[in-house]
């Protein structure tokens, strides 16, 4: 792709999209497809660099995986839990949730393995991760003293037993140790330590399991009791569409005064990230919640108050909407978004100003008040969301330019040309 994009401002958008498979449960069902008894078929899965190093993964410790593009169907054969590491090297890039999940499959494989990513991903913490295996027995530690990547598994099977496991920084980690548990030798026992980010993930996870066949005890969404000894059973797989990639849409809506159907999703989706749709009704929008699919019809926006600590992934299409409202936006509640691909409130916020807004910044949020906008060159700092979301800017303002456009590969090859063909260009 080119080094750069420029977006060429448009009137309203009127029109309707399936956006690509879930990156969250295409990879969630990769794991427990790999761990199952018996074949799966992921059907609508996600073909993006997140996926592909989770696949790339597990067929370098033996599961087997095809690909059949045209259907967007993944076939899995499960191999029950049973993997083999013999210095085996895993390459994650920057997938956070392939690095998660797959730090706890690791351990309960026999062998060694190593997990190791981008420069980006050796600065992505998982030391509460690494405690939380080591208390269930498992012989893991970090290559460095830095509690990140790369990580170093001397496996023999996953004993199990209670661990605590913090959940201020990611659910990721509750993910990935649920998804392993069933597989301990014995009971797990897991207390979630103080706050939880990102709840509805975890309860895609616990849905999923109990969806392969699993059993598991929840108690108010902080501690939970899998026995252990459990297969998954392979079975067809259904993917939603991605919803936090449908925020795009949602919010081109939103920001061109037009009205924008997403396929395949509905209220009750598995992904929290639909929420983002009661965001943009806050702001002013009309949302349409159908069985199959989710309308937003733009307006005059106005600015909000909102904590987006379980829909963190859409601050940045919110913060882009919020430069069209009348008055400020405050967002709260994501401290968390500082460890993902790139520090998504500092270096939001340096992009936010660069496009004529006043942002105040703190720890867990900012306030975005918006100006006079402004022609600029967005930086993406090498993280998706900054690119698909800020690219927002430029269906209403001239002269906006996306550098490093390819960044959206990671969940989202083809964003620019769904949204330009959107965009009826
Ligand atoms: O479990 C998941 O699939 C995810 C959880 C979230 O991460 P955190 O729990 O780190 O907020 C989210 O940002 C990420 O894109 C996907
Ligand atoms: C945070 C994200 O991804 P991950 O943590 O899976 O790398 C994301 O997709 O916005």
């Amino acid at each position: 792709m080119a080094s750069e994009i420029s977006i060429t401002p448009c009137g309203p958008i009127t029109g309707s999209i399936r956006p690509p498979g879930s990156k969250s449960l295409t990879n969630r069902a990769l794991i427990i497809a790999a761990l199952a008894q018996g074949q799966s078929t992921l059907t609508g899965a996600l073909e993006s660099e997140d996926t592909e190093v989770m696949i790339d993964s597990l067929r370098r410790i033996g599961v087997s995986i095809s690909h059949d593009p045209d259907r967007h169907t993944l076939t899995v054969e499960g191999n029950g839990g049973k993997f083999i590491g013999d210095n085996t090297e895993m390459f994650i890039a920057n997938s956070g949730t392939s690095m998660r999940f797959l730090t706890a499959l690791a351990t309960l494989g026999e062998g060694s393995f190593r997990l190791d990513g981008i420069a980006r991903m050796r600065e992505r913490p998982i030391g509460d991760l690494i405690e939380a295996l080591q208390q269930l027995g498992a012989n893991i530690r970090t290559e460095q003293d830095n509690a990140c990547p790369p990580v170093l598994v001397d496996g023999q099977g996953l004993p199990g037993g209670q661990a605590t496991i913090a959940g201020n920084i990611s659910s990721q980690y509750l993910s990935g140790l649920l998804m392993a548990s069933p597989y301990a030798s014995s009971e797990v026992q897991l207390q979630v330590d103080g706050e939880l980010v990102s709840q509805p993930y975890v309860r895609m996870t616990t849905q999923i399991m109990r969806d392969f066949g699993a059993t598991l005890e929840e108690n108010d969404g902080c501690r939970f009791v899998i026995p252990g000894s459990q297969t998954y059973r392979g079975r067809e797989y259904a993917i939603e569409p991605d919803a936090s990639a449908a925020s795009y849409f949602w919010g081109a809506a939103a920001v061109s005064g037009g009205k924008v159907t997403v396929q395949g999703l509905s209220r009750d989706a598995l992904q929290g990230d639909v929420g983002f749709c009661e965001a943009l009704a806050q702001m002013g929008c009309q949302v349409d919640y159908q069985a199959d699919h989710v309308t937003v019809t733009g307006g005059p926006l106005r600015g909000i108050n909102i904590d987006m600590g379980q829909i963190s992934d859409t601050v940045q299409t919110l913060a882009a909407v919020a430069l069209f409202a009348d008055g400020p936006t405050t967002i709260t509640g994501v401290a968390h978004n500082r460890h993902k691909e790139t520090d998504r409130i500092g270096d939001l916020a340096c992009e936010l100003r660069k496009l004529g807004a006043t942002v105040e910044e703190f720890e867990d949020g900012m306030t975005i008040t918006p100006g006079k906008l402004q022609p600029a060159q967005i930086e993406t700092y090498n993280d998706h969301r900054m690119a698909m979301s800020l690219a927002l800017v430029g269906l209403r303002q001239a002269g906006i330019v996306i550098l490093n456009p390819g960044c959206t590969s990671k969940t989202y090859p083809r964003y620019f040309e769904d949204l330009a063909q959107l965009c009826g260009s």
